[in-house]
């Protein structure tokens, strides 16, 4: 972290949802790919550890995983994947699998088991692969895979995107491709973001409207280097825009992919904040007092709706968040979570469907109750920070997506007060 006393550039790691995807396209590449400066959490460990049960040599060494691939999918004729708490994994992983030929049984932690899965179910099984879900949609699945012959195929991806890029991540891997017809969509920059690296690894993949098509073929093993993440990077914007200090993150600038880094290139800048993003590095310097951007729909970036959550109580006027009804089936319910949390601190909301609202307050101290949700307790540090006494139930539910969180964002705070 370099210094002033009232500017900071940090250096963060890579992000969950490039890492996840390069997992799969490396994997299903014939060849070996190296991964650099991969995101190392306990989703991205998951993601890994599935592909290697899955049949797929995975070496973890520091900033450099290798991944031997097979373009017709999984070597193992049988395997128990465990996919933990991620999303990515639950979602990604079945699609993998349903390339392969053998039982592969598909499990995940109660929070993630207590997530919804249909749309992708009835899309495999629309595409003839055989799955037994034990409750419902829910995990457990055992799939009782033999390939995939592929055409044509509609998933409704409007409560995870997850479900439409783990269709166009497998596509490469069917006999005859995909053409996806979306029926509806959130998070649409994951999708793009999907396309986008699928490309990189060599497939033929366009998109019209809400028709996706996709060659088979398989991808092309290559180098990639995993760019930091924006959604981890919402946090330390944050920071400066409730202090008015500076804060730099490297290596995420004007071609980054990920839609989240719009939480600094459009709502910070409404509420006051100024941001530049170079190159390489975006920087936001905060005002001396907030502004209320007023009604802001986030149902593209909801991942960041908890940091403007917990940045709104110090806005000088009431912030209403719209558009975010998925964010109730993530790790956890998470317009309640941050209602009650924010109620905890003191502050009112009021929350709907898909909406909450957040009245401008002073914090106050308090315990704050995560639900095992690494982004309440990362988006309510942020509030922590001029509300000295914030506390967590359990603080180590940070290392889903960042292991090192509490440290770095002390650090930065002790970069300022240096
Ligand atoms: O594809 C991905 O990597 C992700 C998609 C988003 O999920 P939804 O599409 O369920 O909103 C996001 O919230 C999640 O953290 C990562
Ligand atoms: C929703 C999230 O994760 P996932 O869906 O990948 O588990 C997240 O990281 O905020």
């Amino acid at each position: 972290m370099g210094t002033t006393s009232s500017t900071a550039t940090v250096r963060l790691p890579g992000s969950k949802s490039v890492t996840a995807r390069a997992l799969f396209l490396a994997a299903l590449a014939d060849g070996t790919s190296r991964l650099i400066t991969p995101l190392e959490s306990a989703d991205t460990i998951a993601f890994a550890n599935g592909l290697v049960e899955l049949g797929f040599p995975v070496r973890r060494d520091g900033d450099v995983w290798t991944v031997t691939g097979n373009s017709t999918g999984p070597l193992a004729g049988a395997a128990n994947v465990w996919c933990h708490d991620a999303g990515t994994a639950a979602r990604f992983l079945p699609a993998l699998a349903a390339l392969g030929t053998g039982e592969y049984v598909i499990d995940a932690s109660e929070q993630m088991r207590a997530r919804p899965m249909g749309p992708l179910l009835s899309a495999l099984r629309a595409l003839d692969v055989q799955v037994q879900a034990a409750d419902g949609d829910r995990l457990p699945w055992r799939i009782a895979a033999d390939g995939v012959a592929g055409g044509p195929v509609r998933v409704d991806a409007g409560t995870s995107s997850q479900y439409l890029s783990a269709l166009c991540l497998m596509a490469p891997g069917t006999k005859n491709g995909l053409v996806i017809e979306v029926l509806d969509e959130v998070s649409v920059p994951y999708v793009e973001l999907t396309l986008a690296m699928m490309r990189d690894f060599g497939a033929d993949a366009s998109r019209r409207g809400s028709t996706i098509t996709i060659a088979p073929g398989g991808y092309r093993a290559r180098e990639f280097v995993v760019e930091p993440d924006a959604s981890t990077a919402s946090y330390f914007f944050a920071a400066a825009a409730v202090t008015g200090r500076t804060v730099t993150v490297l290596g995420l600038g004007r071609d980054s992919r990920q839609g989240d880094l719009r939480f600094a290139t459009e709502i910070l800048p409404a509420m006051g904040c100024e941001v530049v993003v170079a190159d390489d590095r975006t920087t936001v310097t905060g005002p001396d007092r907030l502004r209320s951007p007023g009604e802001v729909v986030m149902r593209d970036i909801s991942d960041t709706m908890m940091t403007l959550a917990a940045i709104a109580p110090y806005a000088d006027g009431p912030v209403r968040i719209t558009d975010v009804g998925n964010c109730r089936v993530k790790e956890s319910d998470r317009i309640d979570a941050m209602a009650v949390a924010l109620g905890a601190c003191g502050i009112e909301t009021s929350t709907g469907p898909d909406w909450l609202e957040i009245v401008p307050g002073r914090p106050r101290a308090a315990l704050v109750r995560t639900r095992a949700d690494h982004r309440i307790a990362m988006s309510m540090s942020v509030l922590g920070i001029r509300t000295p006494g914030v506390r967590f139930d359990d603080p180590d539910c940070v290392r889903k997506t960042f292991p090192g969180f509490h440290q770095a964002f002390a650090d930065l705070q002790r970069t300022w007060h240096d």
